[in-house]
């Protein structure tokens, strides 16, 4: 595999604040790779860091083989929106796109297509300051696209976004892979990731703790996860406990989640205990994952969970 976007060893240091301890992890080419992470846990200093926006303490952040100042023309290389308010507020929003567009050596008229491909055509003439936040989003979009890029990197891009915005993100990432694009993007929110990308990498508290397919590492962290409604929760929860389950009760609710078990043995439990069952259905999920995966780095599980 041709690695698009490679860490090796990559630290970032400021001052006492480690942001990015040793990481390594590769990128895959042609495929959306969600970056995922708790608040603060140094996802956005990574990004930095590949697109030469930061430089690393040690270690290396390598485009497609290269540093990105080792490319003769990153832009086309490279589209990256990072933070949705750097577009300039008494801009328009089309002179913003063209003066990107300048910037990357590109034509001028591009913008005006790039406009429309993110929905923005009616209020291209608007001054970005007026603009909502998913709006600004939108146009940070545009803006890393003018140069027709391979690879996208997007930090947190549906922040803002209300739900039909991020199933309009959600598709125009899909056909970004579809072009053959490779696309990085970045989310400390499982939902929006789950269902859209192929490959993972994850960070906790500056440190990578998994790198690989999506499925792969639901099946790494998650082991079995199964969903139980019946009638004697309590009575269910110390058997499967008994036969060396792990279970978390909904509050409220007659749902115990189960761990550590497959569906068909909490089923056998039920019977030999006699407790009537109205569901029962293996998880996976995401969410699940990602939870287990960063419990005894992250002190925000409450936010993920
Ligand atoms: N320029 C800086 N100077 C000092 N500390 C910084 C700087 N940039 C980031 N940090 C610190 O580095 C750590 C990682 O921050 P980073 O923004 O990379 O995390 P993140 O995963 O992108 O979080 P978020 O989802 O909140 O943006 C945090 O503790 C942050 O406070």
């Amino acid at each position: 595999m041709r690695p698009m976007l490679q860490a090796r060893g990559l630290t970032k240091r400021y001052d006492s604040v480690l942001a990015v301890s040793n990481a390594n992890f590769a990128v895959r080419s042609g495929a959306i790779t969600g970056f995922l992470g708790p608040n603060g846990a140094g996802k956005s200093t990574t990004m930095r860091m590949f697109l030469g926006l930061d430089s690393p303490t040690s270690g290396s952040a390598l485009i497609d083989g290269k540093r990105i100042d080792e490319w003769p023309a990153p832009a086309r290389k490279v589209g990256a929106a990072l933070d949705p308010q750097c577009v300039h507020p008494s801009r328009r929003a089309i002179d913003s796109v063209r003066w990107a567009a300048h910037l990357a050596g590109v034509e001028r008229k591009q913008a005006e297509v790039l406009l429309d491909r993110v929905g923005l055509t009616e209020v291209a003439g608007e001054r970005a300051g007026r603009f909502s936040l998913g709006m600004k989003q939108r146009l940070a979009l545009a803006v890393a696209l003018v140069g027709n890029p391979e690879i996208v990197i997007l930090d947190e891009p549906m922040n803002g976004l209300d739900p039909d915005g991020i199933r309009w993100m959600k598709a125009l990432l899909c056909q970004f892979r579809d072009q053959g694009r490779t696309v990085f993007v970045s989310s400390h929110l499982l939902a929006e990731l789950e269902g859209l990308v192929d490959d993972l990498v994850v960070i906790a508290q500056s440190k990578i703790v998994g790198n690989g397919s999506a499925e792969a590492f639901i099946r790494r962290f998650q082991g079995q996860s199964v969903v139980v409604g019946c009638d004697e929760p309590r009575l269910l929860a110390e058997a499967v406990i008994r036969a060396g389950g792990r279970v978390k009760r909904d509050t409220g609710q007659q749902l115990l989640h189960v761990t550590g078990l497959t569906a068909v043995e909490v089923g056998k439990i039920a019977r030999d205990n006699k407790v009537a069952l109205f569901e029962l259905q293996e998880k996976r999920s995401l969410q699940l994952a990602f939870t287990q995966a960063t419990a005894d780095r992250s002190g925000i599980r409450g936010e993920v969970g």
